[in-house]
């Protein structure tokens, strides 16, 4: 080592050695954390400004006097007769908050003084107080999200016999072992988002989320932000901070593609690119997101003449159609009609808290002869308003809306006399109101108005009404 480089510490020596006492005052002066120090007395002996600079107590109102006369309660003094640390005391003075660490000073194995060590908490408390506030709001966030982006339906509640859908459940259970992309068509109320939320539950996504996106409910120019986020600033209306897409929501889990016949072709490019590179990138962002999703689509249009009239790409069709499970409408499948009937009836039960519904021959012959355009969401509702309507437990053709139609020979014999034909009119017409307001009693209420008679008249008259 050089002459020169030695000369200072040479300094610092004869300093230290020279001047003892002034080299540690000067040393806890400068400490940026309060000290305070008593002697085994509980006299202060010394503190430093920050520590005057917490407290507000000056050092000529202490030093020199014993600590509990100035500080009334102050557990250093516990310090000298216990001779243990204390770390993380909390305090609070004049609107500052501080933790305190205390700690004996000991000599020769003797408890000689105590030292106290302060650090202003003021502003650490403060941010420590809005990280909680927002922890607790992406707690109450990732609930929200965790509650909305789960999948009800497994393959327990989809009912389907041999020679009904039977055979199209078997596939989607082989395909739910796979990660492969499902393709779903059929008419609307099929069931093709009941097959997708059990495809999910039964995959190994299951414990991921899963988001539903109806293609056809959100304007094209809304769904690309929708789908993929942005970027604060992205455009006019985008919120501070940007948005997560619902692809990324979706990460792990399954996004289910609604209606996907009806995306725009830009958005079709977009897509074919998620599900080629697994990435997706924020509107007016740059970066590209990783995502590990499986995507479920459904349509109830024509792929195929889509792609014909060029507004279906066709190398989009066949990376989403790897399988494809085709549900046909109830009205090909009547062996399935019955088993949902019962279901749908046991449901309702559950649901109103009724005994057990029967259906009567006659009602069944009427839904067997409907051919069901809406499909099982169809001939659940009807249930539903059925079980609202029976008067007892036993579902009759009376109790069927109005929109399925009764086949002749199922039309009850005509009244003959004119009081009964004017009392079959009366039932006619409060049906046809009900169902036009709905069934609550709120809709009830505004039903019994517009026909001209009090609530209690219309549940009157609709509970005399006879049966067939
Ligand atoms: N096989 C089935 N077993 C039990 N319930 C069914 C069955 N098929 C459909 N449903 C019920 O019928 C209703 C409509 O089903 P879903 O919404 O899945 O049809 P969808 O084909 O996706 O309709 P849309 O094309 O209009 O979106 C739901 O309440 C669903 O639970």
């Amino acid at each position: 080592m050089s002459k020169s480089s030695r000369q200072p510490s040479h300094r610092l020596d004869s300093i230290v050695t020279t001047h003892p006492l002034e080299w540690l005052q000067a040393i806890i002066a400068s400490i940026n954390d309060g000290i305070l120090v008593i002697d085994s007395a509980g006299i202060v002996r010394m503190v430093n400004p920050e520590y005057t600079k917490i407290t507000g107590v000056r050092p000529d109102e202490i030093i020199g006097r014993p600590l509990l006369d100035v500080r009334p309660g102050a557990q250093l003094v516990s310090v000298l007769q216990d001779g243990h640390s204390r770390s993380g005391v909390f305090r609070s003075e004049g609107g500052v908050e501080y933790v305190v660490d205390m700690a004996p000073i000991v000599i020769d194995g003797k408890v000689v003084g105590a030292v106290s060590i302060s650090k202003a908490m003021t502003e650490v408390h403060a941010l420590y107080q809005q990280l909680k506030k927002h922890k607790e709001k992406v707690d109450i966030l990732e609930k929200t999200i965790g509650s909305m982006a789960k999948a009800r339906y497994t393959f327990e509640d989809i009912i389907g016999k041999e020679g009904g859908l039977r055979t199209t459940v078997t596939m989607a259970r082989k395909a739910a072992e796979t990660d492969l992309p499902v393709l779903i068509t059929g008419e609307s109320g099929t069931g093709k988002e009941l097959f997708a939320q059990a495809i999910h539950n039964k995959s190994t996504r299951a414990n991921g989320p899963f988001v539903p996106v109806n293609c056809s409910a959100i304007p094209n120019e809304l769904l690309e932000s929708e789908l993929f986020g942005y970027e604060e600033g992205a455009f006019t209306a985008a919120k501070r901070g940007g948005k997560v897409g619902l692809f990324e929501l979706a990460d792990h889990g399954t996004i289910f593609l609604d209606e996907i016949g009806d995306l725009s072709y830009h958005l079709q490019a977009k897509l074919l690119r998620v599900l080629q590179e697994k990435t997706v990138r924020r509107v007016g962002g740059t970066q590209e997101r990783t995502v590990n999703l499986r995507i479920i689509a459904a349509t109830n249009k024509n792929l195929d003449q889509l792609i014909r009239k060029s507004r279906f790409r066709e190398d989009l069709y066949y990376r989403l159609s790897v399988v494809n499970l085709h549900i046909p409408p109830l009205r090909e499948r009547k062996e399935d009609l019955l088993p949902l009937i019962y279901f749908f009836l046991g449901n309702s039960t559950v649901e109103s808290g009724k005994p057990c519904y029967s259906i009567s021959e006659e009602a069944i012959n009427v839904l067997q002869s409907y051919d069901w355009p809406g499909n099982v969401r169809e001939l659940k509702n009807a249930i539903e308003y059925a079980t609202c309507m029976a008067n007892d437990w036993t579902i009759t053709v009376e109790d069927l809306p109005g929109t399925v139609p009764r086949t002749p020979k199922m039309t009850k014999k005509p009244s003959s006399t004119l009081k009964a034909k004017i009392r079959e009119l009366e039932l006619e017409t409060i049906r046809a109101t009900i169902e036009k307001y709905g069934n609550s009693t709120e809709a009830k209420k505004r039903a019994a108005q517009e026909l001209g008679i009090s609530l209690a008249t219309l549940y009157n008259k609709m509970n005399n009404s006879p049966k067939s």
